[in-house]
């Protein structure tokens, strides 16, 4: 899979611009602030029909415009996809695909598999459990539209059961036969949520302990295990025990939205045991085993966005990575970075064809070949 072409229109600090990337490795040099970050951020954009940091619309669009577009000519497997996304924040979310729009969103989700590695992955670790479901669905949504349908049907549900305990909490009412209603048709995408979620982690603990290995070269072995109280209790014997608990409380406090990625290393809780380096580790090798499963079930290779991470990784790793790069299948790389020299190095260790493009508020020049 390939990106050969993209342009940006009033994204983020670009007015107008066309970038020609048809390399398997791509360089966007620049100093902080100028812009590169943002250019991963259209690709993954193209890919996914949102931003990556989860910006929304209306920060994407540049200050001085009330709307942005984005356009990406795609090879995937031997054909051509061409798409568009038309936005104007808060009133029109359009997506196309070769010219025609997509009825839902959603359904772009999973055509174009991309995983951006940033400095600031570290978030998987230190922040609560939301980020690393938020991992999980993005991963499961792009392999599976079926898991990420049955995902929006439970988070409406779910959303629609809190408005209709909080009102019950506001009007001092309880009606236990409509909370009842929500509790029967949560059960079937709450299952489904669960299965693939638990018979996911089954695939993906080697393959993140194998990553890890390669990546830290370390003897200390890191684990990552499902959380869920479904594992244990059906969901429908869980909602009633907390019915008196969600009255009281005037949400949901049971369901896979409570699920969780419980990491660690040598038997300990990662994040209070595990030192800075083996942290970087940690998250890169998350990443790269994301990277590979989707390689595997999409019968593609993933655009991988590398958002300045040379910077922010020790030597070691970064010649870990670099071996990676060489020696594994990887398909279209992206990289950013802020010193032409480092990144000149990394080039010629990848040894593959390239293009190095300089940014520079919010223009793109190429520089080299
Ligand atoms: N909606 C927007 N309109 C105009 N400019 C924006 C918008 N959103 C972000 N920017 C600008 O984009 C720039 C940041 O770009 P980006 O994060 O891509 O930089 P970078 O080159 O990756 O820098 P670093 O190396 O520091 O990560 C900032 O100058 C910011 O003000």
């Amino acid at each position: 899979m390939r990106l050969t072409s993209f342009k940006l229109t009033q994204f983020k600090n670009y007015d107008f611009q066309s970038v020609t990337c048809d390399a398997p490795l791509v360089c966007f040099i620049g100093a902080n602030g100028m812009g590169k970050t943002n250019l991963l951020d259209a690709i993954y954009y193209l890919c996914m029909g949102k931003s990556y940091f989860n910006a929304p619309d209306n920060l994407i669009a540049n200050h001085d415009s009330d709307f942005f577009r984005l356009e990406g000519q795609f090879e995937v497997n031997g054909s051509r996809e061409h798409i568009v996304a038309k936005v104007i924040p808060r009133k029109k979310k359009e997506l196309e695909r070769n010219r025609i729009p997509y009825p839902r969103l959603s359904e772009h989700v999973g055509l174009l598999p991309v995983v951006m590695i940033a400095p600031d992955d570290t978030y998987l670790v230190s922040e609560g459990s939301e980020a690393r479901r938020s991992f999980l669905d993005n991963t499961l949504s792009q392999i599976d539209q079926g898991y990420l349908g049955q995902l929006i049907l439970y988070n409406k549900l779910l959303q629609q059961r809190n408005a209709l305990l909080k009102q019950f909490g506001e009007s001092r009412t309880y009606n236990a036969a409509m909370i009842e209603v929500y509790n029967m048709q949560m059960l079937e995408p709450a299952r489904l949520l669960h299965e693939t979620r638990a018979g996911f982690m089954e695939q993906f603990r080697p393959i993140l302990q194998e990553a890890y290995t390669q990546i830290s070269g370390a003897a200390e072995t890191v684990d990552c295990t499902y959380r869920s109280k479904l594992s244990d209790t059906s969901f429908e014997a869980l909602l009633n025990e907390a019915a008196e608990k969600d009255r009281l409380l005037q949400r949901t406090t049971v369901g896979p939205h409570r699920d969780d990625l419980v990491f660690t290393i040598s038997g300990y809780p990662l994040k209070r045991f595990a030192s800075q380096g083996q942290l970087k580790s940690f998250v890169l090798s998350v990443k790269l085993a994301q990277y590979q499963i989707l390689a595997h079930k999409k019968k593609t290779f993933p655009i991988l966005l590398l958002d300045d991470i040379f910077d922010k990784l020790d030597r070691q790793r970064v010649q870990h990575l670099l071996h990676l790069l060489q020696s594994q299948t990887f398909g279209q790389v992206f990289i950013t970075d802020t010193e032409q020299d480092r990144l000149a190095g990394i080039i010629q260790q990848t040894g593959q064809h390239f293009l190095v493009y300089e940014i520079q508020d919010g223009t793109v020049n190429q520089i080299t070949p």
